[in-house]
């Protein structure tokens, strides 16, 4: 087999694990970064793409997200996560189907690509259908499926079966770009058995565990009436953290489960636009990470954000910081580039593979194009015009994998107007379905 070689030629490189630039070309072998230079022949290159003008970035990794929730976009606006989720959400969630998980998927897909996302973490249903959108749109992705038992012997059977079944046909396909984590929704909708069952099956399985946890006041409130703990305690106490879990959230915490999370090791995953649209509260992350915590973002279902552009959200979560600790130092940047691309990473345990551009990494790359006017004069810091000027829009180029998945604005793998007309019918069934 011949190798398959694209050169991005004559661009802005920036790296956000040293933050270092250069101005140079980045040749692509396969699916892997292959060479770095300022200067790279392009006689025997199968495609080249012009990169003037633009900055060449790793793809971005949203650490927390519910894919085919983006049906639901826009759906129940207004409301705390309580009655959003008891009310609304769940009521819809009831009728949804393979196809609908499917369709929903496909459309998430096509926005995580254009603005620039090239690796989401996803907790959902019908995740198999996840996946097959996933094959077909070209993206990277780890998948869990949603366990909720409520304290249900029969459910939590259920629950476990799905996700070892998810496992088990899913992890490691689609050349590799999915991998399967474990799923318990909450320690609020997960019994302490399905907790307990989900740390022995993560190492048993050697896999990841993705869960929410102290997101509102309630669920602390919630926690101390039914365990006389905190959330991050009470999981502590049952032996369930460890390096491999993935808490979306974690927005109360006492000095205490910082303690917890930093001994643990727990990565967390923060989602300000829905924290501030579910007005859940504000996550501590400039204290995470000056306790050395990997925090990286995401940006929870389309319903509670309600997009899935990681520029913004890394834009909210720089400012955010700031105001709430009123010091403009907070959150700079740099730092929340690095949230955005290596820290997602390794909050995926993926920092092998991806979040940063170096040479036998995979080539999850994407060009953000800064000849539009919302970038221009490009007379700040690099990093600064990404995280503080642009928006996912300012993305012109797609790459997962070695492959291609939006050039030019152009999207290769998907047809947009397709799945927008599927989408939209689709939600009116649903709402039909709740009458
Ligand atoms: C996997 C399950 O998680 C739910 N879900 C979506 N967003 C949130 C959130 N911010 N907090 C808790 N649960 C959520 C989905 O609606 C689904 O029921
Ligand atoms: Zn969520």
């Amino acid at each position: 087999m011949t190798d398959n070689t694209i050169l991005i030629k004559d661009t802005l490189i920036l790296n956000p694990s040293d933050f270092k630039e250069i101005k140079g070309s980045l040749l692509i072998k396969n699916d892997k970064i292959a060479e770095i230079d300022t200067d790279i022949d392009e006689s025997n290159v199968d495609k080249v793409i012009d990169g003037k003008g633009k900055i060449l970035l790793p793809g971005f990794v949203n650490t927390h997200t519910h894919l085919s929730m983006t049906l639901f976009r826009g759906l129940a606006d207004d409301l705390s996560l309580d009655s959003w989720l008891n009310d609304n959400i769940w009521p819809m969630e009831a009728n949804l189907t393979s196809e609908y998980c499917y369709i929903g998927a496909l459309l998430g897909a096509i926005e995580l690509i254009k603005s620039g996302t090239t690796t989401f973490s996803d907790m959902y249903f019908y995740m198999e259908d996840v996946a097959k959108a996933v094959e077909e749109s070209g993206i990277r992705a780890v998948l869990s499926y949603g366990m909720i038992d409520f304290g249900d012997d029969e459910k939590r059977e259920h629950e476990i079966k799905e996700n070892i079944a998810l496992f088990e046909k899913c992890n490691g396909m689609a050349d590799g770009r999915i991998k399967v984590f474990f799923g318990p929704h909450s320690p609020y909708t997960a019994s302490k058995d399905l907790l307990e069952d989900v740390r022995w099956l993560a190492n048993e399985y050697n896999t990841g565990i993705h869960i929410h946890v102290s997101e509102t006041q309630k669920e602390i409130n919630d926690s101390l009436e039914a365990h006389d703990l905190r959330p991050f305690e009470y999981l502590d106490s049952i032996g369930f953290l460890g390096p491999d879990v993935v808490a979306a959230h974690s927005v109360w915490l006492s000095h205490n489960e910082i303690e917890i999370i930093k001994r643990n090791n727990v990565k967390i995953s923060h989602n300000p636009c829905s924290n501030m649209k579910l007005a859940s509260g504000i996550a501590p992350i400039q204290d995470l990470i000056t306790n050395d915590i990997c925090v990286g973002i995401g940006t929870d279902g389309a319903s509670s954000n309600n997009n899935l552009d990681l520029i913004e959200e890394l834009r909210t979560a720089s400012l955010l910081q700031k105001v709430n600790l009123l010091n403009p130092k907070a959150l700079t940047s740099n730092e929340a580039l690095a949230m955005g691309t290596i820290r997602g990473a390794e909050v995926l345990g993926l920092e092998q593979e991806i979040g940063s551009i170096e040479v036998g990494k995979k080539a999850d790359l994407i060009l953000i194009d800064t000849n539009n006017a919302n970038m221009v004069p490009d007379s700040s810091a690099t990093s600064s015009n990404i995280i503080y000027s642009a928006n996912g829009y300012n993305v012109d180029t797609t790459i997962c994998n070695g492959k291609i998945l939006m050039e030019n604005k152009k999207l290769t793998t998907l047809d947009e107007e397709e799945i927008y007309k599927k989408a939209r019918k689709a939600i009116e069934e649903l709402k039909e379905a709740r009458k």
